[in-house]
């Protein structure tokens, strides 16, 4: 290992969560949301603590196999330095399991504050938003909810998989090898000025590796097809021409799969596209997220009330920030 951060050095890092998939986009849109987690992390002279505050607190670990910690663990590793100790503080304000891409917000602010401290520390430069994307998305397996908090603002993410040619000739870079060969990218979709978000969140959990368990490996062409048009209309929806917005977030590849563990979501959903509104399952779910270009009629609200679903409007969120 080549540099040891200098005890005393710190950083802040802001991140903001997510809602992937947008409907049709599994595994490739997603937009950064403004409830975010803060990350302060200060070098000290031995062993680590984790003080965490707000959601998760008392539920995550506070060790090695916290999240962020992980992360920050692997960044300082990537930038080639090590910590004596560690003093890691969370505040959390995105909800656990719930589809609002809070593990991919940790994974991004670990990352960031590995960035943060060694920048600081004048021993290597900030990680890129490509590393940055990169080294998150490997922790996730996908990169949509990290590309969106890494970048704000709406995505477009997409992931290579080095195919077995390729594989048995090496990886050609760290990040590849560790990601058993995938490669994860991403842009941001400008977004039309009168874009907003519901999000209509309930009170119960959902596990994202437990119901990702329930897709099938294959899916019938017709059905891909649906999904290709729709989310290419997405972005045309999200960048120009919101009046697609309920064309647009129609899916046929992972909603209904997962719709017998979140039957409440499903019946929000459901009764809130009877309205015309563009309603969709918040990444993996349970939360339901409504696309909108104009404010939520009353009728939206009270539905969500009768399910058990708290409605918040959050801003559509600038990406990953350190302080
Ligand atoms: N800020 C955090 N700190 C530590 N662990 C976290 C944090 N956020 C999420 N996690 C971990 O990720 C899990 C939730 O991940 P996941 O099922 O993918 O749901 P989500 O949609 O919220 O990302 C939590 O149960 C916890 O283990
Ligand atoms: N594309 C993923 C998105 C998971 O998002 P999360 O916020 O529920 O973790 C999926 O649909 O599994």
């Amino acid at each position: 290992m080549g540099a040891v951060l200098p005890v005393g050095t710190s950083t802040s890092v802001r991140v903001p969560g997510s809602s992937a998939n947008l409907g049709p986009g599994f595994d490739c849109l997603g937009i950064a949301l403004g409830v975010s987690d803060d990350v302060d992390v200060t070098v000290v002279d031995e062993g680590l603590t984790v003080e965490v505050t707000g959601e998760g607190a008392g539920g995550v670990p506070l060790d090695e196999a916290h999240l962020v910690v992980r992360a920050l663990r692997r960044g300082l590793d990537v930038a080639g330095v090590s910590a004596p100790g560690l003093h890691v503080r969370c505040v959390n304000r995105i909800p656990h399991s719930r589809g609002l891409g809070s593990s991919a917000a940790a994974a991004v602010g670990g990352l960031a504050a590995a960035s943060g401290l060694v920048s600081a520390a004048g021993v290597a430069p900030r990680f890129g938003h490509d590393e940055l994307i990169q080294l998150s998305s490997e922790f996730e397996g996908h990169p949509d909810n990290a590309a969106a908090s890494v970048l704000g603002g709406a995505v477009v993410s997409w992931t290579e998989v080095a195919d077995a040619g390729s594989a048995a000739s090496g990886a050609d870079s760290a990040a590849e090898a560790s990601a058993g060969g995938c490669r994860y990218f991403a842009r941001s979709i400008p977004l039309h000025d009168d874009l907003a978000v519901s999000a209509f969140v309930p009170a119960v959990e959902s596990s994202t590796s437990v119901t990702r368990g329930l897709l099938p490996d294959s899916v019938a062409r017709a059905d891909a097809v649906f999904n290709v048009s729709r989310s290419a209309l997405a972005v045309i929806a999200l960048s120009r021409d919101p009046e697609c917005l309920f064309a647009a977030t129609q899916d046929r590849l992972h909603q209904h799969y997962r719709a017998p563990v979140m039957r409440p979501s499903a019946e929000l959903v459901a009764g809130l596209r009877q309205m015309g509104l563009a309603a969709v399952i918040s990444g993996a779910g349970p939360t339901v997220l409504v696309l909108r270009w104009k404010s939520l009629p009353p009728a939206a609200g009270e539905l969500a009330a009768r399910l058990g679903f708290s409605v918040v409007e959050p801003p559509i969120a600038d990406g990953v920030s350190i302080v």
